[in-house]
């Protein structure tokens, strides 16, 4: 069995005081009423791993109220290793440790990863571009630490280039070098997108085509600097978005921003050829949700050689029959499951069997 979590302690982390719990290898499932903190357990499951959490939260909302600070830690075991993590918030910080040395929230993801499915996930396919483009980046930041880095630099320097598009009369010698940090930037960024991009969706075609029977699934990265870029170098790409940046210039201008770049792509499904934003029914857009968290558990096993620890909070009352039992088979296969639910009603019996049980309650 590969790295997973042992125990995970919680000391003035949101709702609890002091809490300590112990995670099966297969499936823990924490069942409870509403506002327990089943999903406060989560977010700090997916912050010792992850790095980051869905919440986006300000460390000071982590605090339990009127605490000056908090502790969470994992234990992680396998293959004869022991691995301690922590992450301490106070005031406006936080800070991560690896075995009690010092560490970058970066440095968590390399020893384990976590692909987090929430019913927000469901509208995935319905919803604005950004969500699309953020489950990408944040599956590429915590597979791989120069991704990370590469988004934060070029999201950086886009919000400088539109911060001189706004100013009166900005100063297009700076604008010019603007333009040549955003084109290599963005360039760098999307080759890693679309690497990325193209081995979740081998996986993906596979994992849905086992989900639903019979029908096939499409994606394409949509990018707004045109068509077909997965055949074109890094620099390449450069010399495009650069020419692109010229010829959108003065709408830019008017506009203030800047309306082309990786910043403004998309992700499209078609289902047996035809859009599944407008012709998808609700189930299908499900599915491809749940394909693309299964393609993204495959490909963290590619990526660090390691099984990710799957978080599934509140979906399991979601999905139909057809869909939990696609996510029972999957969950079966071995992969450590952390899933929360108010009601064990919604779990197969032969999920219960094998699951470990705990309550959490105030
Ligand atoms: N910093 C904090 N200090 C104290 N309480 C907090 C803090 N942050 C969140 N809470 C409380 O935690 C509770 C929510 O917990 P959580 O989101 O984990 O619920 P849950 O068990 O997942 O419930 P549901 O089943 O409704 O999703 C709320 O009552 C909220 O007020």
């Amino acid at each position: 069995m590969g790295l997973h979590v042992k125990t995970l302690g919680m000391r003035d982390w949101r709702n609890f005081g002091e809490k300590s719990i112990d995670f099966a290898d297969g499936m823990t499932i924490l069942a409870g009423r509403n506002a327990v903190g089943k999903t406060n357990t989560v977010e700090a499951l997916q912050m010792l791993t992850a790095g980051v959490t869905f919440r986006k939260a300000k460390p000071s909302q982590q605090v339990r109220e009127d605490c000056a600070a908090a502790k969470i830690s994992a234990r992680l075991e396998g293959d004869g290793r022991v691995i301690d993590v922590s992450c301490e918030v106070e005031g406006k910080r936080r800070r991560f440790f690896k075995n009690g040395k010092k560490c970058s929230s970066q440095d968590l993801p390399e020893t384990l990863m976590s692909v987090l499915f929430n019913p927000d996930d469901l509208s995935f396919v319905k919803r604005g571009a950004s969500y699309r483009r953020d489950e990408l980046d944040s599956f590429g930041r915590q597979a791989n630490r120069g991704y990370a880095k590469v988004l934060s630099a070029y999201l950086r320097s886009v919000e400088q280039r539109n911060r001189l598009l706004k100013e009166d009369y900005p100063d297009l010698a700076l604008l010019d070098a603007w333009d040549a940090s955003v084109s290599l930037g963005g360039a760098t960024l999307l080759a890693a997108r679309l690497r990325l991009f193209d081995r979740l969706r081998h996986y993906l075609r596979d994992i849905y085509r086992e989900i639903a029977t019979g029908e096939e699934l499409d994606c394409r990265y949509v990018s707004s600097l045109g068509e077909d870029l997965g055949a074109r170098t890094r620099d390449e790409l450069c010399d495009l978005f650069a020419r692109k940046l010229e010829e959108g210039r003065q709408d830019d201008l008017r506009r203030q921003q800047t309306l082309v770049g990786p910043q403004r792509d998309d992700i499209a499904f078609t289902i047996d050829g035809r859009d599944a934003r407008a012709y998808g029914s609700q189930g299908q857009q499900r599915s491809i949700v749940l394909a693309w968290k299964m393609a993204e558990v495959r490909l963290s096993q590619e990526v660090v050689g390691e099984q990710p620890l799957l978080l599934l909070d509140d979906v399991m009352s979601e999905l139909d029959e057809d869909r939990r039992d696609a996510m029972t088979r999957f969950v079966q296969s071995g992969i450590q499951t952390v899933v929360t639910t108010t009601n064990l009603g919604y779990f197969p019996e032969e999920l219960l069997l094998d699951a470990k049980v705990v309550r959490i309650d105030e």
